[in-house]
């Protein structure tokens, strides 16, 4: 099997070996999310890598497939088909490699602004893709964001994404997606709106830049409060990718950045004066000698 530039995260794990509709060699477990696993796999008829989801939930995955296949971006996952092997539906991806920002997060803290600059604008585009697709993604947060090695960055999961082309999807039993990564109006079930994306883009932005979810408080109760006042925890790192942060985190959708303005604002920020904060260790040696 061809491998990508990366080590699977989860290598060892799955059902690595089986062979899906015929054609899809499963390796390595790439990832698990709360919907699904993605499988690293070799198409053994095109001799090349792909990735294949199988949802816990398979009764949604016709619509995460259609939803992600109607948009055609280097900013979004590509399908490329879908298949039935023993009743279960597979979704078939190109393989990205790289990490999850929520894995570079968790793993190597917030990123630096020029950085997060860049991954607001390529997330910009990308939503900007999404929405001329007729699709509310529904999920921006930073397991969804893919940071490939090669600098792309691919907006992934369209596993609760909303098409108008194929009709309203059936209302969910409960609360959907990520409560620290929701917006307001969304807590509040108003149907999706682009506008709602731009809000959970503004706190996948925050996180990145802060290192953590500017409304997670740690219990849920607290964490819908949060979302609901709009009122993030404090800035400390952004600098100048602060005001478009919380103009992207506006309350209100009506008063919320649009993307043409954030992008604008990202597009302007002047991130040449920003230093990087010294790491602890480094200041407490420092003030040490
Ligand atoms: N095309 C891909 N190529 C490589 N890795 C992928 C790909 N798609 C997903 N992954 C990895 O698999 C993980 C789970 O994927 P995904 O987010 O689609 O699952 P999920 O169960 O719907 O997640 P969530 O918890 O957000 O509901 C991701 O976090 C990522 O690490």
């Amino acid at each position: 099997m061809e491998t990508l530039p990366y080590e699977p995260r989860h290598a060892g794990t799955g059902p690595a070996g089986r062979l899906v509709a015929g054609r899809y060699r499963l390796g390595a477990l790439l990832g698990r999310g709360g919907m699904g696993s993605v499988w690293l796999a070799d198409d053994e008829l095109l001799g090349r890598p792909v990735a294949l989801k199988r949802a816990d939930e398979p009764g949604r995955t016709l619509d995460e497939a259609r939803a992600a296949a109607s948009v055609v971006h280097r900013g979004t996952v590509r399908i490329l088909d879908l298949v039935r092997d023993g009743g279960e539906p597979w979704i078939v991806m190109e393989a990205l490699s790289g990490r999850t920002l929520a894995d570079v997060l968790r793993e190597d803290g917030p990123l630096a602004v020029e950085r997060v600059r860049r991954v607001g604008l390529s997330l910009l585009d990308a939503l900007e893709a999404v929405h001329r697709a007729g699709i509310v993604h529904r999920d921006v947060k930073p397991g969804n964001v893919q940071l490939c090695a090669e600098g792309r960055v691919v907006l992934i999961d369209f596993g609760i994404a909303c098409s108008w082309a194929y009709g309203p999807r059936p209302p969910a039993e409960g609360f959907e997606g990520s409560p620290a990564y929701v917006s307001p109006e969304q807590l509040r079930g108003a149907p999706p709106e682009p506008a709602s994306d731009l809000f959970t883009l503004g706190a996948t932005l925050y996180a990145a830049v802060e290192g953590r979810s500017p409304f997670d408080r740690g219990d849920l109760f607290a964490t819908m409060l949060a979302v609901t006042e709009a009122t993030p925890a404090p800035f400390r790192l952004a600098g100048p990718l602060r005001p478009v942060i919380e103009g992207l985190l506006a309350a209100d959708p009506a008063r919320r950045c649009t993307l043409g303005q954030a992008r604008e604002a990202l597009v302007a920020a002047d991130v040449t004066a920003v230093r990087r904060p010294m790491p602890e260790t480094c200041a407490r040696r420092m003030i040490k000698a």
